[in-house]
């Protein structure tokens, strides 16, 4: 064999992170130093310059900061070519159509924006879609550490769509409840027809049950992160995955198989 018949390794993918001290950034910079085939070339958090991401020849971000500077960060990736992949919240239907966008202007750049990077999450909300045209109630609570923003979760707010989605694919009409708000708030928020309960308490990571009844019947889907290395291996699936997705990519999905 010549020297030019050994196949050289490839170089490992160089990427940046966003919310680098935060509880999920913090453990994305583990995976990713953990990574052979990865190279974490860049940490940047509140009050640090983006540009460290750009100098230091990011070919992808990960973004886990907050729902109110996501979109800056990822408007800033995706105009220098640098793919994205998301775990950060707040992403609303407008929102998306913003991001489709700036994509369409930037031909060959990706974008994977996941509401949950857990495999186990994806699949919770794959099996909830496929229950919901079977049941005629349906209920999402979602539970998680009371140091989280934003409520509902992405999760639930996505399950919550899923399920209103084939409910209506199914023709069933709205959830039967007869119930008056005494209180406000006491049934939850409401979600495209389908109520969401929130649930902080300490000791909590993430975890959400999809409760469904039909006459003399029920059916928990429930899924627990019981540590954030849960969310771990769907984002090194994305972060991989990325550079070959021109476009955007919602949810984990469609890299599953
Ligand atoms: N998709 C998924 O699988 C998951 C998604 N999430 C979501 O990820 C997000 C982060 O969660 P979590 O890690 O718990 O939150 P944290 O508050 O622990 O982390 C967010 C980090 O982002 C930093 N930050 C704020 N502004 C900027 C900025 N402009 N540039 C860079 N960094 C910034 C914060 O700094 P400072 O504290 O100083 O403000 C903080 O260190 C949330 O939206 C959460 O819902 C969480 C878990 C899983
Ligand atoms: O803030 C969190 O912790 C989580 N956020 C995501 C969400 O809002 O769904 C994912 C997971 O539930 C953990």
């Amino acid at each position: 064999m010549t020297d030019e018949q050994v196949s050289s390794p490839a170089e490992p993918l160089r990427v940046g992170v966003l919310g680098a001290r935060g509880r999920m950034g913090a453990e994305v910079c583990k995976a990713v130093d953990a990574a052979s085939d990865l190279e974490l070339v860049a940490t940047v958090d509140q009050g640090d310059d983006l540009t460290a991401v750009s100098d230091a020849g990011a070919q992808v971000v990960v973004d886990f900061t907050t729902p109110d500077v996501v979109m800056g960060n990822l408007q800033w990736c995706v105009e220098r070519g640098i793919h994205a992949v998301v775990g950060t919240t707040g992403f609303t239907e407008q929102r998306l159509e913003q991001v489709r966008g700036w994509l369409a202007a930037k031909p060959g750049v990706g974008a994977v924006i996941a509401p949950n990077f857990g495999i186990g999450a994806v699949l919770m909300m794959q099996f909830a879609a496929r229950a919901a045209r079977h049941f005629e109630s349906v209920e999402i609570i979602e539970q998680h550490h009371p140091r989280k923003l934003d409520a509902p979760s992405g999760t639930a707010t996505h399950t919550a769509r899923q399920i209103a989605r084939a409910r209506a694919e199914a023709g069933l009409g709205p959830v039967p409840d007869a119930t008056k708000d005494e209180v406000a708030g006491a049934r939850g928020a409401d979600i495209d027809g389908v109520r969401v309960h929130a649930v902080r308490a300490t000791g909590l990571v993430a975890h959400q049950e999809v409760l469904f009844g039909t006459t003399g019947e029920t059916l928990t889907i429930r899924h627990d992160s019981y540590d954030r290395v849960s969310f771990m291996p769907g984002v090194l699936l994305a972060v991989r995955a990325v550079p070959d997705r021109p476009g955007l990519t919602l949810g984990l999905d469609p890299l599953l198989g």
